[in-house]
């Protein structure tokens, strides 16, 4: 590799922006031309424009990406003064589901990155042309990837869109499910997840940045994230490595909150907990998560039961999970070598992983992209976020969306049930594209 990338970081002070610095700190990370994305609770990383990029596919392509982020951070120069999580080196970066899958996964290095965290911002500017970045060419560069934007309103909707169906129809995908339900009473199969796809079009272009502003702004409790078309906010993290600690948030069982009876007091709690297929469900998801995470974790500890996720659009059942990093021969794992390990959880694939990936193939007839593969960024101390791409969808053309969804099928699954369950993890994003169902 012949590239080299320099980078300078350097703590920002939002009032210097002017007349560019909206007023909070999400309108600030939101207000420039189709950004690279991750924010939760108005916090995270917003890159802007691609310095260099990787591109891979098969069974290798989160070794291969971590070869290529090894090679370019051996000859990097890089200044960083504030030292946190996703300053210095960085990339944005979005994996395929499938090892088969004809989907790119990529690692981005942005141009430049607006981070922030704890009320610190900061600005990195990163190049690979062989200029060093300095502090005003890091200025320059932001504002003209805010120019024009900042005012920080959240523009109205598309124009009214059509839905349709993708891969399966409804009858055909509710088949699917008997079928991954008459395979879990016939074999080693505890748990399949099965998902579908829908077709989103429009007559106008779509305004991508308009869909990550809606999703910061009702789902602030996910992970809105944006890595070229892929566009989403996940409910559900994969890895989160933070120095020497590693943080997941198991999710699986679920409940629409529109099936809530008026009034009632306790409701998702005595459904979901109450719930001996639920439960299962659950269970499956965060054993497979802790059996993977164990061999690089000194300490590994997650509660006993599960607490009630309460979102706009549903309820999950869900667990945190939390790892003290064990060293080998020197070295703490990085958060893609974990990504690695532990994709695809019993979460979005099922249990046993093999027989379940196998039966995914031939019952869902379609090619889960980037769906429920793994989405977020790294750094070059290893640290890194990494969500399940799920709640989200990927804009194919400018007026065209794919949006996936999926439920987990276990022994005691309905598929009007679990067709239902789609409609509700599809509400996001329907949201967000202005359509409502
Ligand atoms: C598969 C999806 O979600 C997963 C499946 C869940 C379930 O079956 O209850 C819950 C959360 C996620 O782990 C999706 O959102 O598409």
């Amino acid at each position: 590799m012949t590239v080299s990338l320099r980078t300078l970081t350097t703590a920002l002070d939002a009032a210097a922006l002017g007349d560019l610095a909206p007023a909070t700190a999400s309108d600030l990370l939101l207000s420039g031309t189709d950004p690279l994305c991750w924010l939760r609770h108005g916090e995270g990383l917003i890159g802007f424009g691609e310095a260099a990029c990787f591109g891979g596919t098969g069974p290798n392509r989160f070794v291969d990406a971590e070869q290529w982020w090894k090679e370019l951070l051996a000859g990097a120069v890089v200044v960083d003064p504030v030292k946190v999580p996703g300053t210095g080196a960085m990339a944005f970066g979005s994996f395929a589901f499938s090892k088969t899958s004809a989907h790119k996964s990529v690692l981005i290095v942005p141009e430049l990155v607006l981070g922030s965290r704890d009320g610190l911002f900061w600005l990195t500017q990163l190049t690979t042309d062989g200029k060093a970045p300095t502090a005003e060419s890091a200025h320059a560069l932001l504002r003209r990837f805010l120019s024009g934007h900042g005012d920080g309103t959240v523009p109205a909707p598309s124009p009214a869109g059509t839905v349709r169906t993708g891969a399966l129809t409804e009858e055909e995908w509710k088949l699917s499910v008997a079928a991954g339900v008459h395979a879990i009473g016939h074999g080693g199969l505890e748990k399949v997840v099965l998902a579908r796809d829908v077709l989103v079009t429009f007559e106008e272009p779509i305004e991508r940045i308009s869909i990550l502003q809606r999703l910061v702004a009702l789902y602030g409790e996910c992970w809105t994230y944006g890595v070229r078309g892929l566009v989403g906010a996940t409910p559900e993290m994969l890895i989160k490595v933070d120095g020497t600690t590693a943080q997941a948030r198991v999710l699986a069982g679920t409940l629409d909150r529109e099936d809530e009876p008026a009034g009632a007091v306790g409701f998702a709690a005595s459904v979901l907990g109450g719930s001996a297929k639920q439960r299962q469900e659950h269970d499956f998801a965060v054993r497979s998560l802790t059996r993977q995470l164990a061999p690089f974790s000194k300490d590994l500890s997650f509660p006993a039961e599960p607490f009630i996720l309460e979102l706009p659009n549903v309820w999950h059942l869900a667990s945190d999970v939390s790892a003290e990093l064990a060293d080998t021969d020197g070295h703490l794992p990085t958060s893609l070598a974990l990504v690695e390990a532990l994709h695809p959880t019993a979460a979005v694939c099922g249990t046993p992983r093999e027989t379940a990936g196998k039966l995914i193939l031939e019952l869902e007839r379609m090619d889960r992209g980037p769906y429920a593969g793994p989405v977020g960024w790294l750094d070059g101390a290893g640290n890194g976020e990494w969500g399940i791409a799920l709640r989200g969808g990927v804009l194919e053309t400018p007026r065209t969306a794919r949006l996936y969804a999926g439920a987990g099928i276990v022994e005691a699954s309905d598929p009007d049930a679990e067709l239902a369950e789609t409609w509700a993890k599809f509400r996001p994003m329907l949201q967000a594209l202005g359509l409502h169902r």
